[in-house]
């Protein structure tokens, strides 16, 4: 049947990288539990994992009965909303190294947040509603979320091993924005329920290609380059990192592997964007041999917690871990 497509590569922000193609695979292919027990991405077509998201949750559709609370909204000045970690803007793990919020958290209802994005202008600040699906939201979007396929999604969970489902995010994406590339600690089933995403993505072993901040800073899990400008000499391995893509569209449930780096984008000239996900512990991690890169990465972060740990100031762990290498370990 012919592909009808909703979106053009004009919609599309250019990076200098490029990108094979993340699979998609109907939802009864057999191959789609290879991929999660291999840690690898794939996107879910055809399921009824989100069905009712996908058939009723427009924005109008959410602006009637997301409820009557406010929702947490992200306020940028860019069409980058780099997550940040508040509670490790203390001074022990700065100390003097300057640390500017990148974006600002407020409480706004749906309807001015819808009405806001309406009315935007070039050099408005850009918003990215987040909301927990909990007992605060109003009871259609309960009677939806309750119609998840949640046997489909439990029984991944248990042949993987996961740990238990920590959390589902409902989040409202103005048109263009970026969650710029991090890795999170869990397993994720990321569902589009509205609009077109693109999603890149880069497997753990592209650490040295992604430079994470330090583990204790407030963009702890989030690359350090900015790729719409990256710095090449303050990131020579950028240009070797092997990404892959896709465009998800209303339906799809993209699986994100705990630990993979993830680029997500709201198409531009696309509309609003609305997205579920469903995020896993990642079940118990046993040392096996030989490491997974994923462990390799998890046993860094360790080893940068406990250096701050016991030389209480940021500034010398740089210096201690250079001083432990260099000249010894190349
Ligand atoms: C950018 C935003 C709103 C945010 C601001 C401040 C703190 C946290 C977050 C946060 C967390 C998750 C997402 C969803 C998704 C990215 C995407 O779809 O944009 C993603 O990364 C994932 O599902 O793992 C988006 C956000
Ligand atoms: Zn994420």
């Amino acid at each position: 049947m012919c592909e009808e497509k909703h979106w053009n590569s004009s919609q599309l922000r250019r990076y200098d990288l490029q990108f094979e193609q993340i699979p998609r695979i109907h939802y009864t292919d057999p191959k789609i539990d290879e991929l999660i027990s291999a840690n690898k991405p794939v996107v879910i077509t055809g399921s009824n994992i989100i069905k009712t998201a996908r058939d009723h949750w427009t924005p109008e559709y959410l602006e009637q009965n997301l409820g009557v609370a406010g929702h947490t909204v992200f306020s940028s000045k860019t069409h980058k909303f780099k997550y940040f970690d508040d509670s490790k803007i203390s001074k022990n793990n700065l100390n003097g190294i300057e640390f500017i919020p990148p974006t600002r958290k407020c409480k706004m209802r749906m309807g001015e947040f819808m009405k806001k994005l309406r009315e935007w202008k070039p050099g408005n600040d850009r918003l990215y509603l987040q909301q927990p699906l909990n007992n605060t939201v109003g009871p259609l979007i309960v009677e939806d979320f309750a119609h998840f396929d949640w046997e489909y999604v439990n029984k991944r969970q248990a042949k993987h091993n996961w740990g238990p489902l920590t959390s589902n995010l409902l989040l409202i994406s103005q048109e263009g924005n970026v969650t710029p590339c991090h890795y999170d600690e869990q397993q994720n089933f990321f569902g589009q329920a509205y609009g077109y995403k693109r999603c890149i993505l880069f497997p753990p072993s592209d650490f040295e290609c992604l430079y994470p901040h330090p583990v204790f800073h407030p963009h702890d899990r989030q690359s350090m380059v900015d790729f719409d400008r990256p710095d090449y000499v303050k990131f020579p391995k950028f240009g070797n990192a092997k990404g892959c893509e896709t465009v998800v569209e209303p339906g799809d449930v993209l699986y994100i592997p705990i630990y993979w780096w993830h680029h997500i984008e709201s198409l531009m000239r696309g509309g609003p964007t609305v997205s579920v996900n469903f995020w896993f512990k990642g079940g118990p991690t046993s040392l096996s041999y030989p490491l997974k890169d994923h462990q390799k990465v998890s046993i860094t972060r360790n080893v940068e917690k406990m250096l701050l740990e016991v030389l209480q100031d940021p500034k010398e762990v740089g210096p201690l871990l250079r001083s432990m290498v260099m000249g010894r370990y190349s």
